[in-house]
């Protein structure tokens, strides 16, 4: 399929929404379960390719472990197949080669492991090729570029002769992430320490338990569907699995879209969507949910809000530049994300009405599933048509299934 169009149907929007479960807990789940040597039961793992890529990843004697566009996958199989002393190449997608693992690998090398570089120093592709440890007790690491490097770390640390403790530096982002790694351990029988004033965390040696393990659906897919209630003029839609105390950071998207005219609801099986009146502006730091800037950003810009974003740097290290992308496909319809403070500050600008007799504005995906499914709402408005609709497997594989229950989707 080389695009979809996607078009109001004209009617209120009604539906229920089987999430698929979060890859983020699911790739957590898996290392911490092939730490047992596979003795755990683990319920609702994820539907994403990425999860899938890291299921297949786990199980195979191949020598090389391609992760395709798994960010997660490259981070934490690299620190399993490294400290547990295996032979094996690390490679993935062009782009996963041009994102940065060099904190991850001096980190590793650090702890006894022996990896070397296979393309350009500091990127994919990797080859593992061993450990013996170097007894190193503590390490530092910077905790600005992805706290992937550091969950990574963290997991397999009860394994280190005497555990680990890291100092993390730098002004921290996406620490809901580590926070969650921290907490699906403790679920697994070892219990970290953290000391967030001091960016310090303290992993004491030890075994994961065989354990019975249930993962909670995603909260950066359900971001979608509040952004098609914030969109439309009429929208009751429930979506199942999500719960009220969530570990993933995302679940931040109910606070925002607050402000954009949703209302959510727990209802005992999941949250409920409804429309209520928006706020005039918006102000969001996106340091500890980077994933939901792209759906936050169409929403605002398409629903005229004007909104001030910070903590996106790392956005341009993701799937694609995405703070490009959201530029490069805001203007399409007028909308803009303006950098006011360099590398700190943006500002989204509003779209113009679209003409009564236009196409309908075509949308570039750049390989990256979160582009095409924060511009899908949009067709709660009006059509658009999303170039390569498949991307949306990495993480959400249903989604245009789910998508044609609120909107008419045509492949071309
Ligand atoms: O640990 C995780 O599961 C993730 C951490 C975040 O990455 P960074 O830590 O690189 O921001 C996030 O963007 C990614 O989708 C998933
Ligand atoms: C950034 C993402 O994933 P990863 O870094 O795991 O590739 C994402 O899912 O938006």
């Amino acid at each position: 399929m080389n695009a979809v169009s996607v078009t109001p149907t004209g009617q209120p929007i009604r539906a229920t929404i089987a999430l698929t479960s979060s890859k983020s807990e699911s790739n957590r789940a898996l290392i911490l379960d092939a730490l047992t040597g596979f003795r755990c039961h683990l319920h609702n793992l994820s539907s994403a390719r990425d999860t899938q890529t890291m299921i297949r990843l786990l199980r195979t004697d191949d020598a090389t472990a391609d992760v395709l566009d798994a960010g997660t996958t490259m981070r934490f199989l690299t620190a399993y197949f490294a400290l547990t002393g295996q032979t094996k190449t690390m490679t993935g997608t062009p782009r996963m080669c041009e994102r940065p693992i060099g904190l991850l690998v001096e980190a590793l090398r650090a702890l006894g492991a022996d990896i070397a570089y296979l393309g350009k120093d500091g990127y994919p592709p990797l080859q593992t090729r061993g450990f013996q440890s170097t007894g190193l007790q503590e390490l530092s690491i910077r905790g600005d570029v992805s706290s992937q490097y550091i969950s990574a770390l963290a997991m397999l640390a009860p394994y280190l002769p005497t555990g680990l403790t890291l100092n993390l530096t730098g002004t921290l982002g996406s620490v809901p992430y580590i926070t969650m790694t921290l907490q699906q351990m403790a679920a697994f029988g070892v219990r970290p320490e953290a000391d967030w004033g001091a960016q310090r965390i303290h992993i004491p040696a030890g075994t994961y338990q065989p354990t019975d393990y249930t993962i909670e659906s995603d909260w950066s897919g359900a971001s979608y569907w509040f952004s098609v209630v914030a969109l439309a003029d009429e929208a009751d839609i429930e979506l199942l699995g999500l719960k009220d105390e969530s570990l993933q950071g995302d679940s931040a998207i109910v606070g925002i879209m607050d402000q954009l005219g949703v209302q959510a609801t727990y209802t005992g099986k999941g949250y409920r969507l409804t429309k209520k009146a928006a706020a005039g502006q918006l102000t969001v730091d996106f340091t500890n949910c980077p994933d939901l800037a792209q759906t936050v950003a169409v929403c605002a810009a398409i629903k005229g809000i004007p909104a001030t974003f910070t903590g996106i740097e790392s956005l341009k290290i993701k799937e694609t530049d995405r703070v490009l992308a959201l530029q490069t496909e805001l203007r399409k319809f007028g909308a803009d994300l303006v950098e006011v403070e360099p590398n700190h500050r943006y500002e989204v600008r509003a779209a113009n009405a679209p003409q009564p007799d236009a196409a309908p504005v075509r949308i570039d995906t750049y390989d990256d599933h979160r582009m095409a499914m924060a511009f899908a709402p949009i067709a709660a408005r009006y059509p658009v048509i999303i170039e390569e609709p498949g991307v949306v497997a990495k993480s959400y594989p249903s989604f245009w299934e789910d998508f044609s229950t609120v909107a008419g989707v045509t492949a071309l």
